[in-house]
């Protein structure tokens, strides 16, 4: 007697992610109610689940979804606006005046939608992200389909979404009471530098992650100037003070981290904390290259972002998972460190766990949710293929991606994005915000 299952999808390759280092070949996963309910071997999975759909995937590699550890979804409407600047002139001279000349919840709900289409086209399930007017990025995320962790945002300064701390906390908080029933939403508390907010502020962003159970979302240790400014205002470096005043946690996802001593490395380490690395952010503001091969020595958990589309400018954890393990092989001289199969842990079980989510989502195990991507390997630039994880960090383009599924959904197939709203509605919203930010 066979039993009934919603989905059946078979695949040359299933890479699990957990257990490390496991590649199964010509096998399948069951799907029930938008969760993993099996994976076997095909011959077996043919005989034993009748499904009411069956993906024939053939040359492909089934991974889990990608997660992308920190990005500002609504800034895809100001991709390739301030290039070549650093982060602090790039942020006052372009970023901030646009900012607070044209965001509002329509430029919010826009530009999340157009980050949303692309993240899923690229094999992104889940995005943590970071941005103001939270609700209408809610509704975005929730719109596209995609898992999303929502960042309460809070600044020491005003901006045409909040007048200050309380404020910024407030309406955060009013939007995670909104969407408390949404089962693809999480939110997180997201203070967004040491250079933006003060001690006072601080200390309520960690008693309210404490007392919500929430993750700290926070750009961190960006700069050497960070370091050195943080130094002279506040007497100690930005993390010693974020010790100080109770930040440092499992939930905490540093997002950067690229300047960091012996003693940054130790109370990471010593307090559990995530590193939300973006190489290609770091490359393109100048800000310098994380010590990845110190972090994973140190056994801190480490997750891959894309930060925003005007300091990458592309929203794609396939770049990031190459530039992560080729810019370590190369400041490290060691051709050794952060092999492919390590690239693929941040970009999937590393981002779940740095979320919390590492029971729900990030490999491919019976009982998490079905969030999945295929990537075809056939045709003449994928052969020969020795090793589909090799191929998926040094060789593959988000291109390759042809189905993705969040909960059990199919959100992409045969490489178009399945969403609502189509690419032709899309460009024409964009085009105005275009005409907008030039004027
Ligand atoms: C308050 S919403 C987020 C805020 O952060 C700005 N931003 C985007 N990328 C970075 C970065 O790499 N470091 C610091 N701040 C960044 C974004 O423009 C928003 O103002
Ligand atoms: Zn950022």
């Amino acid at each position: 007697m066979s039993e009934s299952v919603d989905q059946l999808i078979h695949a040359r390759w299933v890479i699990p992610v957990s257990p490390a280092d496991t590649v199964f070949e010509h096998y399948s996963v069951a799907i029930r109610a938008g969760a993993i309910v099996d994976v076997l071997a095909q011959s077996e999975a043919r005989s034993r689940y009748r499904a009411a759909e069956v993906v024939e995937l053939g040359e492909h590699a089934l991974i889990p979804g990608l997660v992308n550890l920190h990005a500002h979804a609504a800034m895809n409407l100001m991709r390739g606006m301030g290039d070549d600047l650093p982060l602090m002139r790039w942020l006052q001279e372009t970023i901030w005046p646009a900012e607070g000349k044209h965001v509002s919840p329509a430029f919010v709900r826009d530009g999340t939608l157009l980050a949303a289409r692309e993240m899923l086209r690229g094999g992104i399930t889940t995005c943590n992200d970071m941005y103001f007017y939270p609700e209408a990025a809610a509704r975005a995320f929730d719109e596209a389909g995609m898992r999303a962790v929502v960042g309460i945002i809070m600044l020491d300064f005003p901006t045409p979404y909040a007048s200050d701390a309380d404020d910024y906390l407030r309406k955060g908080l009013r939007t995670r009471d909104q969407w408390r029933d949404a089962p693809l939403l999480g939110f997180s508390v997201a203070p967004h530098a040491p250079y933006t907010v003060s001690d006072a502020s601080f200390e309520r962003v960690a008693s309210l992650a404490a007392e919500l159970d929430l993750p700290i979302h926070i750009h961190v240790h960006e700069t050497a100037t960070e370091i050195s400014d943080g130094l002279a205002a506040h007497g100690v470096r930005p993390l010693a003070r974020l010790e100080r005043l109770g930040l440092l946690g499992p939930n905490l996802i540093a997002v950067h981290a690229v300047h960091l001593d012996e003693t940054d490395l130790a109370r990471l380490a010593h307090h559990g904390c995530s590193v939300a690395h973006c190489p290609t952010s770091n490359m393109k503001l100048g800000s310098g290259i994380a010590p990845l091969s110190s972090l994973v020595q140190r056994g801190i958990n480490i997750g891959l972002g894309t930060d925003g589309a005007a300091s990458n400018n592309r929203l794609d954890i396939f770049q990031e998972m190459r530039h992560a393990a080729l810019l370590a092989k190369a400041v490290n001289c060691d051709a050794s460190v952060i092999p492919a199969h390590r690239a693929l842990h941040m970009a999937t079980l590393g981002g779940a766990q740095a979320l919390g989510l590492e029971n729900n989502i990030g490999s491919i195990t019976p009982g998490k949710r079905a969030d999945l991507c295929a990537v075809s390997l056939s045709g003449p630039l994928m052969q020969p293929c020795f090793d589909p994880v090799s191929h998926l960090v040094y060789v593959c383009d988000r291109d390759q991606v042809s189905h993705v599924w969040v909960d059990g959904t199919l959100r992409v197939k045969d490489g178009t994005a399945l969403l609502r709203i189509s690419d032709k509605e899309l460009l024409e919203i964009t085009t105005v915000w275009q005409t907008k930010l030039v004027n």
